[in-house]
């Protein structure tokens, strides 16, 4: 009897997704004025991933953000983190927002050991207090840990809210514009700082931006938000720069080039696209309606059917 063999088909299984957005869906209000925001946003980020989302304002990045923080709830789809439904915020997902939001009556060791405090519950006192100075000056600011939010600059708040977040020690880290209101000095310092901190830590990271250099200065991958109502993702762009990366050798780097003109020109193709279908739209036939006035729904139904028209 001959043994027929299969042939061996080599499967490999991709990595595991940390996060995951599958056919998510978000609006807001209802009726008239329901905007839809997010439409069929379809993500996987592995674990150990850096991905940037790029898009323009209003598109609804910080939206996107916040369900993956478990902020806000999908309409639609399912979000998820090791396969596991996101019902709501959790420490094992830290967020830095692009407004520090720190407590204006706390120093910076104080805002940093204020959420220490509250989820290393069974930690000592003394161990506590050693992780709070270790992320304070893993920010740079241990010159600065006895200043309050109004004493700083917005670098400074920026760099202190991010230590706050790392100090959690979350697996995933969302970063929701966390650069964007620096002047440019303060922020190309803080992009490499932030770039030196994940190299070290190798969290899942998503990081929302407007700056096509800043996400392929830090990311593996790139995917732009294509503009709203109904955004949904473009296709990935991956960054295959060799880590570490030097932000000054970027520029001279004929990869990164190619990459920010590719990116760029598809930024504005689908920008010109949305706006010509915006200005169609606006420029379409009117649909005369039938001048129809609504009678009182006080009235019994009898009367309303018998009443002259
Ligand atoms: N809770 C909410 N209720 C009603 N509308 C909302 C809510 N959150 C966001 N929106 C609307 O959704 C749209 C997208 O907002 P979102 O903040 O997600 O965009 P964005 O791309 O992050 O914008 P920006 O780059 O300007 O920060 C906006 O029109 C905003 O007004």
């Amino acid at each position: 009897m001959t043994h027929r063999v299969k042939p061996s088909i080599r499967t490999e299984t991709p990595p595991a997704s940390k996060l995951s957005m599958r056919g998510v869906g978000k609006g807001f209000g209802s009726g008239v004025s329901r905007k839809e925001i997010l439409h069929d946003i379809d993500l996987e980020i592995a674990d150990g991933e850096f991905v940037a989302i790029v898009g323009f304002s209003g598109s609804g990045k910080s939206t996107l953000t916040k369900l993956l923080a478990g902020l806000e709830t999908p309409d639609t789809g399912t979000v998820l983190m090791d396969g596991m439904a996101i019902s709501g915020p959790g420490p094992e997902r830290g967020i830095v927002f692009q407004n520090y939001s720190l407590l204006p009556w706390l120093t910076v060791r104080g805002n940093v050991a204020l959420s220490v405090d509250a989820v290393f519950r069974s930690w000592t006192k003394a161990e506590r207090k050693d992780h709070v100075e270790k992320f304070i000056e893993m920010v740079g600011l241990s010159h600065a840990a006895h200043r309050r939010p109004h004493e700083l600059s917005g670098g400074m708040r920026q760099r202190t809210s991010l230590a706050r977040t790392l100090a959690l020690k979350p697996q995933v880290l969302l970063l929701d514009e966390p650069l964007s209101a620096l002047d440019a000095l303060t922020r190309s310092v803080l992009q490499e700082e932030i770039l030196k901190i994940w190299e070290e830590e190798r969290q899942t990271c998503l990081l929302i931006t407007n700056d096509v250099d800043e996400a392929i200065l830090l990311a593996d991958r790139i995917v732009p938000l294509n503009p709203g109502p109904n955004a949904t993702l473009g296709p990935s762009f991956v960054v295959g720069l060799d880590r570490p990366r030097i932000k000054s050798e970027l520029n001279h780097n004929e990869s990164f080039k190619k990459l920010r003109n590719t990116v760029t020109k598809y930024l504005v193709d689908v920008r010109r696209e949305a706006r010509a279908k915006e200005a169609e739209a606006s420029t379409a036939e009117v649909i005369e309606l039938p001048d129809l006035q609504p009678r009182s729904l006080s009235l019994p139904s009898k009367a309303i059917l018998n009443s002259p028209v």
